[in-house]
């Protein structure tokens, strides 16, 4: 409720406004039962027609009255939840840009959105509900039985029996919708789950026919969920008849002594359909509220997954006062970096020493899992060192504005990852105020002009979700555009060149590497031809680093590189 607390502080003018719509709204509720008796009791008993005109013209106002206070109500309501969901939404969205890469998998994608969408949804329809009902119930309900002792306390007993069958039987509905409410939230996790790695792994699944596989895994999951979801509908929907039973028999009670006292002349007609209105004031504030409480276990449930996401602070996060300003970066360097990722056991990199300058090409080899991915990803702070440090120009990089430190570097990953839009719009994802020139002259660089001007509509050709409509090489050469075209000073490329032909790659790195003379360029490969004429050469096993120079020094000196220039000699032919 704090969380939701939290978010309803911000409207407090659409809260006041709110309370004066209440104000108006129970006026007229409790208002009409008082003229319709007077109508009945002073008008059509005694036949003074002139008196129900006059009451009527009453009757007709307060109506009105009330029928505004409810439009007012609901605006009010509606408009709040609204935008209560609409923040609600932002913080989460910007809260999960903070996560690194790990937290994100810890806490499951699809987890992230079912809480974005799923759960966020719930506290809309609670917020709306409470705006109509958690003030405006217990007002009507304790104002008709004050009402009630006044006018007629005699009836008023015949009530009372109600309230505790009522109370019992909401405690219990809380504590089974919320176990319930709690594992429908989490089968809705895992049908999310499902259903997402079915359309990503769409191709895998086909290729290696496991479509009825899926099937059973996805109907598995969704029968969980429906059968959960059939228990909370169970309850809800008995909730109704319930109340209804209820309401008629104490209604029942009601006209039977209601008969009784208006034999005895206690009370007038008018006072008993009176009466039969505030009762139902009575009833339908219990409903109304009961609803409200019927919600809140399921709302706790989604408001604790949010505030979950909301209140997980990021491993990965600025210091106080960060450096916010930095020279062109000339230095980067590895100093004694020990690496563990979180709930391994042991690091998968250690005392790793390096330094690279200004102009120069350092690449990474070594066989599959040496750490070579990891190593490059500790630049940018995807994750952070456990042990030692990186710096840039000298200044530990934990000291340096996040913002800063990654606008420095073009990160190029070996999934080429394209948004929808256009290739224009995805190239200025690199440099959001690009010219025209500058985009071609990075897309003539990474090699991606021509395949952009053979397009219909060239730059401002569509690229579909994550550029399926792209083949693999214009996916990574359009990627790479969009790092070059932000003229970085440190370069990334994460085996980026691996789904180019022979020939592209070539070319693309003679361009590149004629214009990265004033930037750091890293490079990860598995193809040695990629990174011959790198100026150091970092061979990584075992998370370690058994060997640095050139090309020609290594093939001499290092049996790891023999081993690996060796392999694709004899599966592909080396340009050295
Ligand atoms: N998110 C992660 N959590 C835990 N361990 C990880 C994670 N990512 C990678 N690893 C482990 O770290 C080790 C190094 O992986 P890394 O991806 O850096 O190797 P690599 O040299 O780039 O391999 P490849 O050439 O196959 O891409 C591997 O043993 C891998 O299992």
């Amino acid at each position: 409720m704090k969380l939701i607390f939290k978010y309803l502080k911000k409207y407090k003018g659409l809260f006041l406004l709110n309370i004066v719509a209440i104000f108006l709204v129970a006026s007229a509720e409790l208002g009409l039962p008082f003229i319709i008796s007077r109508i009945i009791d002073e008008g059509i008993a005694k036949k003074e027609m002139d008196v129900v005109y006059q009451f009527v013209i009453w009757l007709v106002s307060v109506a009105i009255l009330g029928a505004i206070g409810n439009i007012v109500l609901n605006y009010c309501a509606s408009r709040t939840a609204a935008y209560i969901m609409k923040d609600l939404r932002n913080d989460i969205f910007a809260k999960v840009q903070t996560f690194s890469p790990n937290e994100i998998q810890d806490i499951g994608i699809s987890s992230i959105i079912t809480r974005t969408t799923t759960d966020v949804f719930q506290i809309l329809n609670f917020v709306s509900t409470f705006y109509r009902s958690a003030v405006l119930a217990p007002i009507m309900l304790i104002l008709t039985v004050i009402l009630i002792i006044i006018r007629a306390p005699q009836l008023a007993l015949s009530t009372i029996f109600v309230v505790p069958i009522v109370v019992i039987g909401l405690f219990i509905i809380i504590k089974v919708t919320k176990k319930l409410s709690e594992r429908q939230q989490k089968n809705l996790d895992q049908l999310n789950l499902v259903t997402r790695e079915n359309l990503t792994g769409v191709r895998v699944i086909r290729a290696f026919r496991k479509g009825p596989y899926e099937q059973e895994r996805f109907s598995k999951v969704n029968d969980s969920y429906t059968n959960t979801s059939i228990k909370l509908f169970r309850i809800m929907v008995s909730i109704e008849p319930v109340f209804y039973f209820l309401l008629n028999v104490s209604i029942l009670i009601l006209m039977w002594f209601g008969a009784k006292y208006i034999e005895a002349q206690t009370i007038s007609l008018g006072q008993l359909v009176e009466f039969l209105d505030y009762q139902f004031h009575v009833m339908f504030s219990i409903l109304t509220f009961s609803l409200l409480f019927m919600m809140f276990p399921r709302t706790m449930v989604s408001s604790r997954r949010i505030k979950e996401l909301l209140e997980k602070e990021p491993v990965i996060k600025n210091i106080e006062n960060p450096i916010t300003e930095i020279e062109p970066i000339h230095e980067v360097s590895f100093n004694n970096v020990t690496f563990k990722y979180p709930d391994a056991d042991e690091p998968v990199l250690k005392n790793i020493n390096l330094k690279a300058k200004k102009g120069e090409v350092i690449a990474f080899v070594g066989s599959t899992g040496s750490g070579k991915s990891t190593l490059i990803n500790l630049i940018p702070r995807l994750y952070d060192v456990t042990e030692g440090n990186i710096s840039f120009n000298g200044e530990d990089i934990k000291n340096l504005d996040l913002n800063l430190l990654r606008s420095k570097i073009g990160f190029i990953l070996q999934k080429a990852l394209l948004f929808n839009g256009t290739i224009a719009s995805n190239i200025l994802f690199g440099k959001e105020d690009a010219t025209e020139e500058e985009m071609i002259e990075a897309a003539k660089i990474a090699q991606s002009y021509e395949f952009i001007q053979s397009k219909e509509k060239g730059l401002e050709d569509r690229v579909s979700e994550l550029g399926s409509n792209l083949s693999g090489g214009q996916k990574q050469r359009l990627s790479i555009t969009r790092a070059v075209v932000k003229k970085p000073d440190v370069y990334i490329f994460d085996d980026s060149f691996s789904a180019l032909d022979y020939k592209t790659d070539f070319e693309l790195r003679k361009a590149l590497f004629s214009k990265t003379k004033e930037s750091i360029v890293f490079i990860v490969a598995q193809r040695l031809s990629s990174i011959v004429a790198a100026d150091k050469i970092v061979v990584l096993h075992h998370g370690q680093v058994v060997a640095i120079g050139k090309h020609e020094e290594l093939i001499k000196n290092c049996q790891i590189y023999q081993e690996i220039a060796l392999s694709q000699n004899l599966i592909e032919e080396v340009m050295i």
